[in-house]
């Protein structure tokens, strides 16, 4: 396969940024709002945004089994900053409140535990440059918008990223997870790494 379709989840986020950074990278992209489009994509993007709402749609849409069961069967996906969330196996919130007491969703996929928020608030974003294991050609500029950070990984997640001592960015198998927004730097190493992801999964 010598151009993947790669989907971007489309119920909140930045979907378009992941749009022109998958295409810059070589990918078809197209939205994934219901089920039929998600089983028309060799893998998938899940934005950054509002984990919550992402999480909320995702189950009023019908999403969310389909998603698990294309995960658990292997689809490559990848995460960026709220999608980290979603595929972390387990979340923990930096302000509980913010989740209204109640247990928040996941897709899950990644034997990790993610805490939401970590980083600190909107007013506490901020730029860093980050060595990404698996991409060439010097540091990646993680831009960080109310990130979460890895608390742990299990034995299968492999950290590629580090900042102030906290893991970034995680890789399990065919799933990528990033703390940080590759999307919105113009820099489309990350993505170009995912999408070989996705060729070498199809082959
Ligand atoms: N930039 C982002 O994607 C922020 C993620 C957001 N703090 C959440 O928990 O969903």
């Amino acid at each position: 396969m010598s151009t993947p379709t790669v989907g971007v989840l489309a119920l909140q986020g930045d979907v378009r940024e992941h749009f022109a950074a998958l295409a810059a990278a070589g990918a078809h992209t197209c939205a994934v709002r219901r089920p039929e489009e998600l089983a028309a994509v060799d893998g998938l993007v899940v934005p950054g945004g509002e984990s919550t709402t992402i999480s909320k749609l995702a189950v009023a849409f019908g999403l969310m089994e389909p998603l698990r069961e294309r995960v658990r069967a292997g689809m490559p996906a990848y995460g960026s900053c709220a999608g980290m969330i979603l595929l972390a196996d387990k979340i923990l919130d930096a302000s509980p409140v913010s989740a209204g007491g109640q247990e928040q969703e996941t897709v899950g996929g990644i034997d990790m535990i993610v805490r939401r928020n970590a980083f600190g608030r909107q007013n506490e974003s901020f730029e860093a440059p980050l060595d990404v294991k698996g991409v060439e050609g010097g540091p990646v500029e993680g831009v960080f918008i109310r990130a979460p950070w890895v608390e742990s990984t299990g034995e299968r997640a492999e950290t590629l990223a580090v900042h102030d001592g906290h893991t970034v960015a995680v890789r399990q198998d065919a799933l990528l997870a990033t703390s940080f927004h590759p999307e919105l730097t113009g820099d489309h190493r990350v993505h170009a790494m995912f999408v070989e992801m996705v060729r070498a999964a199809a082959a």
